[in-house]
């Protein structure tokens, strides 16, 4: 369902994924992380990604959830970690609202957040992004597509 809070679609590729991250990667290969904490479960393909370029090993998770498609729900903790994320790389997908980040902040005070995408509403709340997209955009992540037929246009139009 179009929840009434997106008017518009970002579609992301894999491709287009693998080479933000890569940037993203630019900006964060000079600092030294103990470990990566990824956010459950759009923050573990960038953090897998991350942790290739950076030469991380260990990854630790924050288990969470707030969507259900489109529709943000009540906030969900399912797996905490046992530190405050000194020297600690905390990775999302994205920041939309806000809500989520705010919610891992306070648990891991002292990590590095970074994100690849970030709105508006969420930005303040993490160190890095790569992207920003609008408030209104839902982005489209290449884990929820996939390829189909398309209809040559003069079919599509004579109908
Ligand atoms: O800034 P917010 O408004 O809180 O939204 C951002 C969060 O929402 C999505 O996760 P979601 O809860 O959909 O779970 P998923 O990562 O398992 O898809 C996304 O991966 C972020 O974690
Ligand atoms: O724009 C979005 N795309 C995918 N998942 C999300 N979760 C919150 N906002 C978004
Ligand atoms: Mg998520």
């Amino acid at each position: 369902m179009m929840s009434h809070r997106y008017h518009q679609h970002f579609t992301v590729s894999w491709d287009q994924l693998h080479r933000d991250v890569r940037e993203l990667c630019h900006r964060l290969v000079e600092r030294d992380f103990q470990g990566i904490v990824a956010i459950t479960r759009g923050g573990l393909i960038p953090a897998a990604l991350i942790a290739r370029e950076l030469n991380v090993r260990l990854i630790d998770t924050v288990c969470i959830k707030s969507y259900e498609g489109q529709d943000q729900g009540a906030l969900e903790v399912m797996k905490g970690v046992d530190h405050d994320g000194d020297g600690w790389l905390l990775v999302d997908d994205l920041v939309d609202t806000g809500k989520t980040a705010r919610k891992v902040r306070e648990m891991l005070p002292r990590a590095h957040f970074v994100t690849v995408y970030a709105k508006p509403e969420g930005r303040p709340l993490v160190d890095q992004y790569l992207t920003e997209v609008a408030q209104d955009c839902w982005i489209q992540f290449p884990w929820d597509m996939g390829v189909t037929y398309v209809e040559p246009l003069a079919d599509r139009i004579k109908r």
